[in-house]
């Protein structure tokens, strides 16, 4: 018979139960331990060793630990890592263990600490300021999948900002590439549900809960001061509270009262146009190189973070963005202000997070002096733009929320010292002269303090040794030290000292005078112990009673943050302010590509400026022209220019006017995307089709040699249908760069189609760039010049003219690739006829009595009906 496991191996594996898949946290002292998988697991990721610890069935035991008192930093490794934790504490010690075990009548030599999990560290819940990035909102996701539609909710504990949305299905992907969470709960017959969703209980996810919960959060009967909220946004929001109960043991973080977010308030992206236009993250998956890194120029954490969210999700309401707009224009206009703000904002702390942590109850100290520092500065912005005359309306309504903290800040500013401790439990941060029975604890061991000097310099004389020292550590407490040759002075009866250890080198004492002034600094320390976490607990009392009013103060700061840090990006480079105009146009003069151009700068180049003029009646560009001509480029940098315009920031470019879009898609073809796993072609083909459904006359489209990823005659062949389905059918503004030369003959057809070609010329039998736009099409593609350009060795280049050469001569008598496409009538022409003739064979077949017809009969009606399907 096996074994039986040990009570800690049965309260081990009890825990671990609860933990399921969270690798368990196991408190042992100082320790936080690890055993078996999870050991493995963690010792992996943190590279630490992996040891052993006693047996189970048979098996030695798999463990590995972290001390307690950096336990955060490999909590940040693991949750990075992708691991969730659960932190089993000890909720007794080990004396209150023994006393149980003696009142339950068993042996105290069994005694075992009962532990218990706490919480939950997982990727979306975090609330430490070492385990969060300053410059990254922190999104937990439940998604709510209810017969056609699938509600979302989404909150940053951190800060508290909570929303819910609604979506079609075939929107989810798009809706949660937006909202880039660090973790998505969803339901466990989800079955859509992507490898790395944490599943929860259907039950979790009850629209009447949501409600409930909500209601009971927020301290409301009814929701609808807060918005409209649809079933599947009350499903999401109750799977999210369920979650965030779960992860916390019962204790809720900070909620604020969640925001609707309406489906058409925002310029549509799904996952492949945020990708491919780097918003938030370069295609290394790094910052850099993203537009975000290449634009944010905030003073603040808290801004950084706002920016990634305006910058994720550009607005479509052209009154919210000429709010946004002004604002910038306010302190483009005034350097003065702009930089006297900045530097005040630099200093202030980010108290959207120190509540964050304060409501949560993991607030310290630190978090108190935060508030109160950053409520001060709130405070001085608020003075120093309030004097501005014309404020724009939005700056007006930011100022508003900044003040009214003046009780507050004024309280911390008296209770708390000037830079208070993250730890508490050690004291020391209430100011003095708050509460006079502190300070006079404080005297009390001040002065024991000092007696214990006295005694000190009282003994080396009563003993005639000057080496001897009154020393303190943890087990002991104060003693007399004196060095080993000594210690036979002092071990006499009659010395007044009582031995309590001998040393290697040193022997220690105690006597009555210094254990009355140790018990006198225990105790009077204890008092003031007690004191200081009393008045904490009441400070964080009244900080979270003023949550909401914080939270928005601390929502206006990072608005105000943004605003003057797209006015110094914009001062920076040049910018200028769009005008934004409910029509379908885009006229783009001398526009730029902020990131390549900024690259360029550091190479000390030049980024040449190109115009774009897209109008109802101009609405596709076909761009042609060499490689690393700057096709690419100019594509996206319209793109970019769009999204940046509808942000609600000024643009790269001389003077823009941007027609609102209600949707971007930015494609490119799949030759670009061979890191990903499915078949390239196919990831094209798919990505094409959704703008193909998708897009609307009001959307703006950029494709990349869309068709390129097959043969050349299929890609010509798709690329030439999608362009006129572009133009027939979607009629939206739409860039299309593509290689094949054939695709300008679609010119001749295509009204509202027109030809340009980024320019370059031979000189001297080198291809020289110009990465210039002009009207036409390109004369040739230069693809050997490029290629020669690249370093391909002279023979190679030599044998691919020859073959160039016997192509194109081919081409000439041939009529080339598209040959025969002239007379080819439009897409939408094709279509419809064949719709007709699908309907004409339809027709045929349904009067065929298939029972009355003989074999011969039934075999020559089917060679009738396969001629009538040839004819076109
Ligand atoms: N307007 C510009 N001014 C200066 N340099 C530019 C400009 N546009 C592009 N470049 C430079 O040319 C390089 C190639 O540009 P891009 O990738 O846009 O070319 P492309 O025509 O799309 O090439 P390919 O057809 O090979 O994909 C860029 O990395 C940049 O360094």
């Amino acid at each position: 018979m096996a074994d039986q496991p040990t009570p800690m191996m049965q309260q081990y594996l009890a825990l671990k139960r609860e933990a399921g898949e969270a690798l368990l946290f196991y408190r042992m002292g100082d320790f936080f331990e690890l055993f078996f998988d999870d050991a493995k697991v963690a010792a992996q990721v943190l590279d630490i060793a992996l040891t052993t610890r006693g047996e189970h069935g048979g098996q030695p035991v798999p463990m590995c630990g972290v001390p307690v008192h950096s336990a955060e930093g490999y909590l940040a490794r693991l949750i990075k890592g992708g691991c969730r934790v659960a932190i089993a504490e000890q909720t007794e010690t080990p004396d209150d263990a023994r006393e149980r075990t003696k009142r339950e009548g068993k042996p105290v030599s069994k005694a075992l600490v009962s532990r218990d999990i706490v919480r939950f560290v997982t990727a979306g819940t975090l609330t430490e300021e070492a385990l969060l990035e300053p410059r990254r909102a922190n999104l937990l996701v439940a998604v709510a999948p209810i017969r056609d539609g699938v509600g979302i909710a989404a909150c940053d504990i951190s800060t508290g900002r909570m929303e819910l949305e609604d979506c079609p299905p075939d929107r989810l992907d798009a809706a949660l590439a937006r909202l880039g969470a660090s973790e998505v709960v969803g339901p466990e017959d989800w079955e859509d549900a992507a490898a790395d969703v944490i599943v929860r209980p259907r039950h979790d996810f009850r629209s009447e809960d949501g409600e409930t919960r909500l209601k009971g959060i927020h301290g409301i009967a009814t929701l609808d001061g807060l918005g409209d909220f649809s079933r599947p946004m009350l499903a999401a929001a109750a799977g999210l509270i369920a979650y965030l109960d779960h992860a916390g043991r019962g204790k809720l973080p900070f909620l604020l009262p969640p925001v609707a977010r309406g489906s058409g308030a925002h310029l549509a992206m799904d996952a492949a146009t945020r990708t491919s236009l780097e918003i938030l993250a370069a295609q290394n998956g790094g910052r850099e190189g993203s537009l975000i890194a290449c634009v944010d120029r905030c003073a603040t954490g808290a801004g950084a973070r706002q920016l990634a969210e305006d910058l994720s999700a550009p607005l479509a309401d052209l009154g919210a963005i000429e709010e946004r707009l002004a604002s910038v224009h306010h302190f483009h206009v005034d350097p003065l202000l702009r930089a006297d703000l900045r530097a005040v904002l630099r200093q202030a702390p980010d108290i959207g997070r120190a509540l964050g942590r304060l409501v949560a109850g993991r607030g310290s100290p630190r978090d108190l002096g935060q508030i109160r520092d950053g409520l001060s500065e709130a405070r001085r912005i608020r003075d120093m733009l309030g004097a501005s005359a014309d404020l724009p309306p939005l700056l007006g309504r930011m100022i508003e929320a900044l003040g009214g903290h003046a009780a507050l800040v004024d309280h911390l500013a008296r209770a708390l010292v000037a830079s208070p401790p993250t730890e508490r439990s050690q004291g020391g941060f209430v100011a003095s002269g708050y509460d006079h029975a502190l300070d006079a604890l404080r005297e009390t061991s001040g002065n024991a303090r000092k007696a214990i000097a006295a005694l000190e310099a009282k003994y080396r004389d009563e003993t005639g040794t000057s080496s001897l020292k009154i020393k303190h550590n943890k087990v002991l407490g104060y003693f007399i030290e004196v060095p080993a040759k000594h210690g036979d002075k002092l071990m006499a009866q009659d010395s007044g000292f009582t031995h309590r250890q001998t040393m290697a080198g040193a022997v220690r004492f105690n006597s009555i005078g210094l254990h009355e002034e140790a018990s006198r600094i225990a105790e009077a320390g204890a008092h003031a112990l007690a004191a200081e976490e009393a008045h904490f607990e009441e400070l964080v009392g009244e900080v979270v009673a003023m949550r909401e009013a914080i939270a928005a103060t601390a929502a206006a700061l990072a608005r105000i943050d943004v605003s003057a840090a797209l006015a110094e990006r914009a001062a920076e480079g040049d910018w200028s302010r769009p005008q934004m105009l409910d029509e379908s146009c885009l006229e783009i003069t001398e526009g730029r590509h902020p990131v390549v151009e900024q690259a360029l700068a550091k190479a000390g180049e030049r980024f040449v400026a190109n115009d774009c003029t897209l109008a109802q009646d101009d609405r596709l560009w076909l761009i042609g022209g060499p490689n690393m001509g700057g096709k690419s480029t100019f594509l996206r940098q319209n793109a970019l220019i769009m999204l940046l315009a509808q942000a609600g920031s000024f643009v790269p470019a001389t003077a823009a006017r941007v027609g609102l879009a209600d949707r971007l898609f930015s494609r490119v073809g799949a030759a670009d995307n061979l890191a990903r796993g499915r078949s390239t072609f196919m990831v094209e083909m798919v990505e094409t089709a959704a703008i193909l459904s998708q897009a609307t006359e009001r959307s703006f489209v950029i494709l990349d040699e869309v068709g390129r990823g097959t043969s050349t005659y299929d890609g010509m062949a798709l690329a030439w249908a999608v362009v006129e389905a572009v133009h027939e059918q979607l009629k939206c503004r739409c860039l299309f760069a593509t290689h094949y030369h054939e695709l300008s003959r679609l010119a001749e057809t295509c009204d509202a189609l027109s030809l340009h070609h980024v320019r370059a010329r031979e000189w001297k039998g080198d291809l020289v760039l110009l990465h210039e736009l002009a009207r036409g099409a390109a004369d040739r593609s230069y693809g050997l010049s490029v290629a020669k350009l690249a370093g391909v060795p002279p023979p190679v280049i030599k044998r691919a003219k020859a073959v160039l050469d016997k192509l194109e001569k081919g081409r000439a008598e041939t009529g080339g690739l598209a040959a025969g496409l002239g007379d080819l009538p439009l897409f939408a022409v094709t279509a419809a006829a064949e719709e007709e003739k699908r309907d004409a064979l339809r027709d045929a077949l349904g009067a065929l009595d298939v029972d009355a017809l003989s074999p011969r009969e039934a075999l020559d009606e089917l060679y009738r009906l396969k001629s009538e399907a040839a004819k076109s």
